[in-house]
């Protein structure tokens, strides 16, 4: 016979990770004589996905560049609580249009950190390239060269890239842009996965359809945090109105 315990109070395991992946405070950043970010405090939590959300230059990208390592801080803290480096996926992708390459050799491009550019991939970073072009559905074509697939293709292959890193957090610079319907919620979908998988992902975007569909969510407006919690209380109209009403 089988028992069924009504669980009134869940187990340890049960319970989502609640910890901070990044944390930062009173964070400032910028470019040489370009101060973009202002004393920005919040924590992006493990195992979910955050939206970073705010009109053109309220500063995304430099803020996922300093999560990524690529822009240093000018003050203030940031502590990443993972073993692992984060995976970073830019928004035109660290690969350009004319270069040679096949969705295949691209995805490799993100073992080389791992394991040198001149090295020979292993049986284990083959296998990690494998699963990277499966999980975004582009085995098929992963002979073909970069330069000749479709916006939403590229970006899977970019995406496959970050993933062949193995970090248990993935950065990424607005993946949907500019693609149907369709890619994107195939994209989304696979992001939704990859945190089930014991992945964090923040991804910076103005697909507030992704935005509102993620766990978390941070509003940027001039470099400055305007909200942050669950979308669903941060992406409210009179806050969205606020946030893109011309300065
Ligand atoms: N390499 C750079 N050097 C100098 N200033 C920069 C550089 N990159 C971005 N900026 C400036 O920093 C500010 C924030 O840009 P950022 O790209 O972080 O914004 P964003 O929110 O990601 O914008 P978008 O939605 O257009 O991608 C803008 O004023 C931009 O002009």
């Amino acid at each position: 016979m089988k028992i069924m315990f009504n669980k009134h109070h869940p187990s340890p395991s049960d319970l989502p990770d609640r910890t901070a992946r990044v944390h930062f405070t009173e964070l400032c950043a910028g470019y040489p004589g370009r101060p973009v970010l202002h004393e920005l405090s919040a924590a992006i939590p493990s195992l979910a996905t955050t939206a970073l959300v705010g009109p053109n230059g309220s500063g995304k990208s430099t803020l996922l560049g300093v999560m990524a390592g690529v822009i240093e801080p000018t003050s203030g803290h940031l502590r990443h609580t993972g073993s692992r480096p984060p995976a970073f996926v830019p928004q035109r992708g660290a690969v350009g249009d004319t270069l040679p390459l096949t969705v295949r050799q691209t995805v490799e491009m993100g073992r080389w950190g791992e394991r040198g550019l001149w090295r020979r991939l292993t049986r284990r970073d083959r296998a990690a390239v494998d699963t990277a072009l499966d999980r975004l559905g582009i085995g098929e074509i992963a002979t073909r060269q970069l330069g000749e697939l479709s916006g939403g293709q590229r970006q899977r292959a970019l995406i496959a890239q970050g993933l062949a890193q193995e970090s248990d957090l993935l950065l990424l610079d607005e993946p949907t842009t500019g693609l149907d319907p369709e890619a994107r919620a195939r994209i989304t979908a696979v992001l939704t996965q990859l945190v089930t998988d014991g992945v964090t992902v923040v991804q910076a975007t103005h697909d507030l359809g992704a935005a509102r569909s993620a766990d978390a969510c941070l509003l940027l407006r001039d470099g400055r945090l305007t909200g942050q919690g669950h979308p669903e209380d941060v992406l409210t109209e009179s806050a969205l109105a606020q946030v893109w009403q011309p300065a």
